[in-house]
Formats: C-alpha cells, structure tokens, sequence
C-alpha cells in the first residue's frame, strides 16, 4: 500500500473535487476484516455510501438543517448549556467535557428525537463510546493493520478493533432500544416523524414496499447515527474549545465581540440566526478559531479507484491518499506573513464586510465533503454569540494564559486548560 498526502488548495481541489476527482472513494481500514465493511457514511463507498449519504442529507434537509426549525432546537440546548455555565460562579473550571456533552444533545435531539440531562447514564455510556470509536477507529492501529492486514489474526486485542467493533455493537443495541422499545413506536407515520431514526425507518420501509431497490437495513442505520455523532461531536465542540482557548489570549477580541453583539441585537433577547449576517467581527472570529484549531487536519484517508497520474506522479489504484489541512490554513501566500497569529480582522475587508477565500475549507471539498457543515456552521454561531453575550470567559491568572497546546488523534484539539466564566453585568 502507498500513502500519498497531498498539499496546497490546488492539489486538494484536483484530487477532490475536479470532475476527475482522483479520490472520491474511502479507504475501509480495519473495517474489511470485519462485518462492518462499507456500511454507513464515513468509511463506506459505491452505491451503498452514495445512497445512505443522499437518504442522510435529504433527512437532515427536511428536518430544518441550515433553517430556522433547526435553530429552535439548538437554541434551547445552548439555554440549558449557558445555565451550567452559569453555575459554575466564575470559578475556574475545564469546561470541555460539559461543551462535548451540550454539542452531543444537539445531534441527539435530531437522531434520537429528545435531549438527554447530562448525568443520564445511557447518554453518557453512548457519548462515551462514540467518542472513543471516533479517535480511535480512524487513528494509528487500524491504519497499522489496513497496512498489514495480516495483523487482524494475531492474539490479543493490540490495535483495539475487538474493542472498537465491541463498542459498536453496543451502540447499535441502544439505539434500537431507543428507536424501537423505548419510544415504543415500531412504525413511523407524519405523526410522529421527530427524529432521524423516525424518517430513516419510514423511508426504508415506504421502499421496501414498493418493491424499490435499497441500501437502507438497520445495520446500516446504526452506522449512519455513530458516523453523524462521530463526526459531529467532537469536530464541533473541538472548534468552541479552540475560541475560547485563543480568546483567553486576546481579551480585546471578546470585548469586540461584545461591543458588536450589545449594538446590533442587545442583550434582552438571546441571539438568532437571523443576527447572524450582522454580527460580522464574531463570524470573522469564529471563522480565524476554525483556521487556526484546524480541527481536522488530515479529513479521512480517501482511495485512488484506479491507476492514474497526478503531477508526473503515477498512483497506483488502491492508494490512499491523505489532505494536509495545514498546508493551506498556514500558508502566508495566502493569509500574509502573520498566518500563524490569531487575527480575525483577515476575515473582514476594508468596507468591513466578510471577506471570503477560496482557500478556507474546513469542511474539505468534492462529493466527500462533511455534510454536517451548515448543521455544525449554525451551532457555532448560536453558540458562540449567546455564550459571548451572555459571559466573559478569563483566564484564571489574567497575566498567563493557558498555554496554546495541541493534542492530536484523528482530530486536532487543545490539551486540557481552565477558564472562568463570569457574568456580564
Ligand atoms: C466544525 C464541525 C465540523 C468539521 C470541521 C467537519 C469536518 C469534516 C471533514 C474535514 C470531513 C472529511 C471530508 C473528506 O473526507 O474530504 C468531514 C466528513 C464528514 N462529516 Fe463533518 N465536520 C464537522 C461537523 C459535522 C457534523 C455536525 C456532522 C453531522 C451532522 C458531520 C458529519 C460528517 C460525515 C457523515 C462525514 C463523512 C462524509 C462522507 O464520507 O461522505 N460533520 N467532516
């Protein structure tokens, strides 16, 4: 097996999203010496992947992602978010683990059709076992056994994939309880469509019946909610980490922020999506925490479907090929000589309009880019804006911040840190 990565916007572009796009398919890892091989959305390819990925989108479309019936959801799970916060009395106090499990009560409230208190202990099993497949099915070890697959059979647990696919399984139980047992619901009508799991089945069923052709099983509905939380939780609730960690270095930053939030919407209501093409310096802040926290630096590994020449290159079919993120969110050609200061003003031009470039793609691009992204861009911006609105975040010893340190698994995320949460008066 070759690893080829690739840098620069323009390689990414050829290689993702050009009509030739080299590498559209992705690399299964582990998951071909187990029952999971190309199931669900992340990991999977062919008309499997394309059908659970268009089902996905349509669902999550016409549940309100990117519109306001969405928002309400998220609105009243920040309510419950910014409480917590509250009651932390400006003590100093990591709050990753709190904003992890609020971002996975939004995913949960558009999969499982209900949010969950914090301490509920299925809630917590299932962030925690999602959490744990996400950093590592996609890291080290699997990609040491797709290397050689061989490895698969030696004794022991040493790469964890027993752990991984036990976890899974688990996880598959729950949310069939949830799904079918718990709610009691074992079919799904316009009554009772408030979930993605809801719209799934019916979906699944309605082309069953008709005699359709289809991908759509409950192992793969499984799989389709761990890759959305997946995704989803960690990537989101990594970013709002990231603002408040550089934000704490930049005090004047929140500030503005704050000067521009009290201005354009005041502070009796909470913030909407409606807001949101006002409040230009906190897109732009929000937009330079992406930049710089580069929560995903490498996307997934994609796959070369067939043999090909890139650049004088020749890629054999079969090669996995990984992005390097950092080549294009560092690079001062692009973002001038002080790419590796944080700098939200590079994201507004001179008439103080957001200034968009081509090269900002935190989302990657081409037919496997997230299709999370406007779910994840309105949570960052309600968020955000309710918790600047609302809170100062400081450091607890003003004079020296938390130290800027990276952690890096599949995502890239700060190492642990304090902050103290202080009313605003
Ligand atoms: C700030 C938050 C997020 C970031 C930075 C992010 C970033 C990414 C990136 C870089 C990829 C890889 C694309 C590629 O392979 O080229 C990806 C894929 C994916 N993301 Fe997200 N994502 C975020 C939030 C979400 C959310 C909220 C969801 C779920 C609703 C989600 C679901 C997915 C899925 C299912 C894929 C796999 C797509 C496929 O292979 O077809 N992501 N994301």
């Amino acid at each position: 097996m070759v690893l080829v990565t690739q840098n620069g916007r323009k390689c990414q572009i050829e290689l993702y999203d050009s009509k030739v796009a080299i590498c559209e398919l992705k690399s299964s890892c582990f998951q071909q010496a187990s029952n999971y091989h190309d199931l669900g959305i992340v990991m999977a390819s062919g008309p499997n992947w394309k059908e659970q990925r268009s089902v996905t989108l349509s669902i999550l479309r016409d549940m309100g992602m990117g519109r306001n019936v969405l928002a309400g959801r998220i609105q009243d799970e920040v309510a419950q978010y910014l409480t917590c916060l509250s009651n932390l009395d400006g003590k100093p106090a990591d709050i990753r683990l709190l904003t992890n499990m609020s971002v996975a009560n939004v995913l949960f409230s558009v999969v499982v059709g209900q949010r969950f208190e914090y301490d509920d202990p299925t809630f917590k099993r299932v962030v925690g076992l999602i959490n744990y497949n996400f950093t590592h099915a996609l890291g080290v070890g699997p990609a040491i056994l797709n290397m050689y697959p061989m490895l698969h059979y030696l004794p022991g647990d040493l790469f964890k994939t027993a752990l991984i696919l036990k976890n899974r399984k688990e996880l598959g139980e729950i949310f069939v309880l949830h799904f079918r047992d718990l709610k009691g619901r074992k079919e799904y009508n316009d009554s009772n469509m408030d979930s993605l799991i809801a719209r799934y089945v019916f979906e699944k069923n309605k082309r069953k019946r008709s005699g359709q052709p289809t991908y759509l099983d409950d192992r793969n509905l499984a799989k389709v909610i761990e890759d959305l939380l997946g995704a989803g939780i960690e990537t989101t609730s990594t970013t709002i980490n990231w603002f408040i960690l550089y934000t704490l270095h930049h005090p004047e930053v929140q500030e503005k922020i704050f000067k521009e939030i009290n201005s354009e919407i005041g502070t009796e209501r909470a913030p909407t999506m409606m807001d949101k093409n006002k409040l230009k310096y906190l897109n732009a802040t929000i937009m330079e925490a992406q930049r710089m926290g580069n929560v995903s630096p490498m996307g997934v590994t994609h796959l070369c479907p067939r043999d090909t020449t890139f650049k004088g290159f020749k890629i054999p079919k079969g090669t996995h090929v990984i992005g390097n993120m950092s080549s294009i969110f560092s690079d001062k050609q692009v973002w001038g000589e002080d790419a590796d200061n944080f700098r939200p003003e590079r994201f507004i031009d001179d008439k103080g309009n957001l200034k968009h470039f081509e090269e900002f793609t935190p989302f990657s691009m081409g037919k496997r880019a997230c299709p999370g992204e406007a779910l994840a861009n309105m949570e960052l911006f309600i968020r955000i804006s309710s918790m600047c609105q609302r809170f100062q975040f400081l450091a607890p010893d003003p004079l020296n911040p938390p130290e800027i340190i990276e952690v890096m698994s599949i995502s890239r995320s700060p190492g642990p840190f304090e902050v103290r949460v202080v009313e605003r008066q």
